[in-house]
């Protein structure tokens, strides 16, 4: 009988063999669609559509070269699964590997020996450049027992390849877990497509993990409903979402948007440090009365008359007048700018009246002397006065977004009227002046755009896109029409028109902009309007009342997946509870689901890690480590002038055992990178910068810095103290919660 390496060995082969053949299918076809001439611009349009079928389709064979076989299911028939990172099918179109995402494919991430669902044996099946380097089985069958069963009993699937993917050394970037997808994971994963999704876990509970196996069986399930719209995927900052990216095109899905909340609003990134006051005010679900309240506060009527003179004759404009002139307006239920011509045109109607009535007076008494055509020239010379432009900008001003709040934040009359339920001090941390922005400014500048409608810098935007599709376009007619001229064969497809006689450059720009060219985050990056199909958010705590409006508004249809920790929000207006945090944006219209196992932190550190969590909340209870490494974290207390150069010297070591993140409080930041310098493999952070990463070894420096310069300090020493995968050192002196354990190896 074959070993079980040669036997898989075998089936790898024939597996590799289907996806060279289809991968060679795919890139002849490709190469043909694009020699093929034609010169009718629907045909055109339609060979443009399947090669960016094909091409996608051969992103998706080449995503999945490395680990294309994985996982092998037995049932007690004899009926055999084989699964893999993608689907094949052989030349007789018999199906040959299972997409990991296809429901036959569940048993192998939820089976159990107690629940075995008729499977009688998992294997798991490892292997590198196309070589079976191991194999491992579980036997599922209660009546047998083998080698490489779950030995704890911990109902963990696959333990001995878990684990070892949990030791192997990070690499800088997030790796698909595939292979190793827990039971409880999976649920989650494959969840259904409708409804808010929350899903709360400690740190190391693989939230991240799963968000993004989510997307991709999100895309692979619900492929016709979500390809279109795309999925947006928002992380905590730019090195997170650095470290996650290759997660889904190594699933070979790329129909997903990466954003952090600075780059939700299209046209700026919000970089501007702000103090965390600052940003707890913007992000209280009030601010969008505030905004609301600006806005209408930009509606003005005069308490008295105001006068204005059109070639010498003085107009005045009554507040009755404007009064009801707003009130009709506003009626009409429109946004500000939308309304602005509304507005316009009675405040004029009411001056030309006037102007008319003035200087068409008959000085016999008799009617009015002016007729239309009169009327019509005055009306132009009232609309074309700089004094009566300047008044009706006083009234009623076309605003931009950021016009709006610039005019807010940079004066505190504005403010008073606009925020009377702030207080003084809150209001002050508004007051500034400027037009750049930070990211708690995002989901304000988005609630104005949502109130002011379009200030014609959009349709200005939409204006450039369309002439850039004509131009395009055009240039494909004059290629058409060149090439017409020469190899025009009067057999040759003589029924087919030349685009030419179909069609103008216009209309054909309608057809290439339906058919974009560009990539559905580069087409939703641009547009503010852009709703997405799902919406995932990790470090979900994180997010204010008012930046939960913002995301809400890009997922109407309310499909969303939000992941984190309450016990590990950092920022003043985060959420300590998942009802406080949604209850403004969705009520109580969400599901919860819960993880409990740390793949990440090992026991030695989560024991630490667990005293901290304690004081957090001691009604929450740390994830349990599936694994312990038996190295205990070490201490050293180091006077704060020798830090920064004792954490090089460390740093320096530590690399040896893989990537080294250093955490360190704002204070110290410069201090220690300026002493780490460019040293390979070695990352210097703050507590933010490392939200939701990991590392082989973290080194944590000026715990008690990092405790005392936020509000919500102790949650982020939590944070600081599960990154790592391996070993942790904690640099500095302790604060009392880490003086009191025994989890330390101390060291002198
Ligand atoms: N089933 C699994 N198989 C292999 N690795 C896993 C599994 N689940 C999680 N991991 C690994 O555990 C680590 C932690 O996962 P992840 O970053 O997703 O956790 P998290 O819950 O988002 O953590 P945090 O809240 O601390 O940021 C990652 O390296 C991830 O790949």
């Amino acid at each position: 009988m074959q070993n079980p390496v040669q036997s898989e060995q075998f089936h790898l082969t024939t597996f590799y063999a289907a996806l060279d053949r289809e991968r060679g299918q795919a890139e002849t076809r490709r190469e043909s669609e694009q020699v093929a001439g034609t010169r009718n611009a629907q045909a055109l349009h339609q060979r443009d559509g399947r090669v960016r079928d094909l091409n996608a389709r051969l992103a998706r064979l080449n995503a999945a070269e490395e680990g294309l076989y994985f996982g092998r299911l037995d049932d007690s028939d004899g009926e055999v699964l084989h699964l893999g990172r993608i689907g094949l099918h052989d030349e007789d179109y018999e199906p040959l590997l299972v997409d990991w995402r296809a429901p036959a494919a569940r048993p192998f991430y939820v089976a159990t020996a107690v629940h075995n669902q008729g499977v009688v044996r998992r294997r798991h099946i490892q292997s590198r450049l196309r070589k079976v380097v191991d194999v491992q089985d579980e036997q599922l069958d209660l009546g047998r027992t083998a080698e490489g069963e779950s030995r704890l009993g911990t109902g963990v699937m696959g333990e001995a390849v878990l684990l070892k993917a949990l030791e192997a050394r990070r690499t800088g970037s997030m790796e698909s877990i595939v292979q190793t997808i827990q039971a409880d994971q999976d649920r989650i994963i494959r969840s259904e497509l409708p409804g808010v999704l929350v899903v709360q876990g400690g740190p190391g509970t693989g939230k991240t993990a799963i968000a993004l196996h989510r997307a991709a069986y999100l895309l692979y399930t619900h492929r016709d409903q979500l390809e279109k719209r795309g999925i947006l995927v928002v992380g905590p900052n730019p090195t997170f979402l650095k470290f996650i990216g290759q997660v889904l095109p190594s699933l070979g899905e790329d129909g997903v948007r990466l954003v952090t909340l600075a780059e939700l609003y299209p046209g700026l990134t919000a970089t501007r440090p702000e103090s965390a006051e600052a940003g707890e005010v913007k992000g209280r679900a009030v601010m969008a009365e505030v905004i609301a309240q600006a806005v209408a506060d930009r509606q003005w009527v005069p308490a008295k008359p105001l006068e204005v003179t059109v070639d010498r004759t003085v107009l005045r404009l009554d507040p009755t007048v404007a009064e009801e002139a707003r009130a009709r307006a506003r009626e009409r239920r429109l946004t500000h700018n939308q309304a602005r011509p509304f507005f316009l045109t009675e405040i004029v109607d009411a001056l030309v009246d006037q102007y008319a009535e003035i200087i068409g007076a008959d000085p016999l008494g008799g009617e009015n002397l002016l007729d239309e055509y009169d009327l019509a020239e005055l009306r132009k010379e009232v609309i074309a006065e700089p004094a009566v432009q300047e008044l009706l900008h006083r009234l009623w001003p076309n605003l931009s977004p950021r016009e709006l709040l610039v005019d807010l934040y940079g004066d505190e009359r504005r403010l008073a009227e606009a925020a009377p339920q702030l207080s003084e001090l809150d209001r002050e941390h508004l007051l500034r002046y400027g037009d750049d922005w930070s990211p708690a400014d995002v989901p304000l500048l988005d609630e104005a755009a949502e109130l002011l409608g379009d200030d014609g810098q959009e349709a200005a935007r939409l204006k450039a896109e369309r002439a850039r599709a004509i131009a395009y376009a055009q240039g494909s007619l004059d290629v058409l029409s060149g090439s017409g001229s020469t190899d025009f064969d009067e057999d040759d497809e003589s029924e087919v028109l030349t685009a030419r006689d179909l069609l103008d450059a216009e209309a054909l720009a309608e057809r290439y902009e339906a058919d974009d060219d560009r990539t559905l985050a580069e087409r939703a990056a641009v547009d503010r309007r852009w709703t997405y199909g799902h919406v995932i958010v990790d470090e979900a705590q994180e997010l204010s009342p008012m930046a939960w409006r913002a995301i809400a508004r890009r997922c109407p249809l309310r499909s969303m997946t939000l992941v984190g920790d309450v016990a590990q929000t950092s920022a003043a207006g985060g959420g300590t509870s998942w009802q406080q945090a949604l209850a403004s944006s969705f009520g109580d219209r969400w599901r919860l689901a819960e993880l409990t196992m740390n793949y990440r932190t090992p026991a030695e550190v989560m024991e630490l890690a667990g005293h901290v969590l304690q004081l957090v909340d001691p009604t929450v209870k740390a994830p349990e480590s599936v694994r312990s490494t038996g190295v205990k974290p070490w201490h050293v207390d180091v006077v704060p002038a020798d830090q920064a150069a004792y954490v090089s010297k460390v740093a320096g070591e530590e690399v040896q055992h893989g990537q080294v993140g250093v955490i360190t409080s704002r204070l110290r930041l410069e201090l220690v990178q300026e002493a780490v310098g460019e040293l390979a493999d070695v990352t210097v952070l703050t507590v933010a910068g490392a939200k939701g990463l990991e590392f082989d070894s973290v080194l944590v420096v000026d715990p008690e810095g990092i405790m005392l310069e936020s509000p919500r300090g102790l949650r982020d020493l939590y944070v600081a103290l599960t990154r790592c995968t391996q070993r942790l050192g904690v640099i500095g002196e302790l604060p009392e919660v880490l003086a009191e354990s025994d989890a330390w190896d101390i060291r002198s």
